[in-house]
């Protein structure tokens, strides 16, 4: 497991990242989300050594991380780290080589890889001959090519068509499977909630919230939606509720406690037909714009 405890950087008097505490428990893919400028790359170069901390722990296995641990990462930094110029199977082996595998592990395993990614007719090719989804495939390889223990994979599925998505999450979680923890960042929530055991909330350098969907869904408030025969204007009016959309017969609606749901049912019907009745169950956009939103809101009324 890799801990961050209270992880911080500046860039002049800028906080980037700020007292970030979080984990990326064995064999579970954590995802990393948060808007433009949240802190994710600058977290991340922290983890891998590339950046140094302004304060804080970071524990590999239950002590303190080292060079030796971060030379065993994969790591697939938002710069990408391969030469454009050069042929990608020579890349890929030269890589393995460096993190220890024997020149024919470094060769098959480089090979079988860019086979399964579709890619064993262009192993002579340079990078930058191929497209920009297919090199995006091969910066990834790169990553997972020398058995890493650990990997940190910043903006992974940017630019992947949804098969090349679809197939990298499977050998991620082959990884993952094997116990390997995998940290990677992202802005398609939908991808992330498909994707992940657990994520990340970061805004503005600050976590502001850790957990599986579930945990984080706990903590929501409960919405219902409710379809009528007929209008549903009413709702306005009615005790306990809190209308958060209404349009035409339907509405979205927050109670005041759970015991409301029975007396909008019943009076719901009392007026006409209920079409439909039941909780929303939150995606992760919801929990994201929910969590992101009570910050920006708390940050505001906080006198300057
Ligand atoms: N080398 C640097 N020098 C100065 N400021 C920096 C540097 N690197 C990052 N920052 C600042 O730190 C903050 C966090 O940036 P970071 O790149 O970590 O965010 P991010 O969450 O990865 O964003 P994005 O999703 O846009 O990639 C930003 O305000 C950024 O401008």
């Amino acid at each position: 497991m890799l801990e961050l405890r209270d992880v911080s950087r500046r860039f002049g008097d800028h906080v980037a990242v700020d007292q970030v505490s979080f984990s990326v428990p064995d064999g579970a893919m954590t995802g990393f989300v948060g808007g433009n400028g949240a802190g994710k790359t600058t977290t991340m170069r922290m983890i891998m050594g590339v950046l140094a901390q302004h304060g804080g722990q970071i524990d590999w296995q239950g002590r303190a991380i080292t060079t030796t641990d971060r030379r065993s990462f994969g790591y697939m930094p938002e710069e990408r780290g391969l030469y454009p110029k050069q042929p990608i199977l020579d890349q890929l082996i030269y890589l393995a080589r460096l993190r220890g595998l024997s020149a024919q592990d470094a060769a098959s395993r480089s090979t079988q890889l860019l086979e399964r990614f579709d890619l064993g007719g262009r192993t002579g090719d340079k990078l930058e001959s191929l497209s920009l989804g297919n090199q995006q495939r091969v910066q990834i390889i790169a990553a997972l090519v020398a058995d890493p223990t650990m990997l940190v994979l910043d903006e992974p599925f940017s630019g992947l068509d949804p098969a090349a998505v679809d197939s990298m999450a499977a050998l991620l979680r082959e990884f993952t499977g094997s116990g390997v923890p995998v940290l990677f960042s992202s802005h398609q929530l939908d991808l992330v909630e498909r994707l992940c055991d657990r994520l990340v909330i970061l805004s503005h350098g600050r976590v502001l919230a850790e957990g599986t969907a579930d945990d984080l869904r706990a903590t929501e408030t409960v919405r219902h939606r409710l379809v009528l025969g007929g209008d549903a204007g009413w709702l306005r009016d009615a005790r306990g509720v809190r209308v958060i959309d209404i349009e035409g017969n339907t509405a979205v609606l927050q109670l005041d406690s759970p015991d409301q749901a029975d007396a909008v049912l019943r009076e719901a019907m009392a007026r006409g037909s209920v079409l439909e009745f039941g909780p929303i169950r939150p995606s992760l956009a919801d929990i994201y714009r929910d969590v992101t939103a009570a910050t920006t809101q708390t940050q505001q009324e906080v006198p300057a």
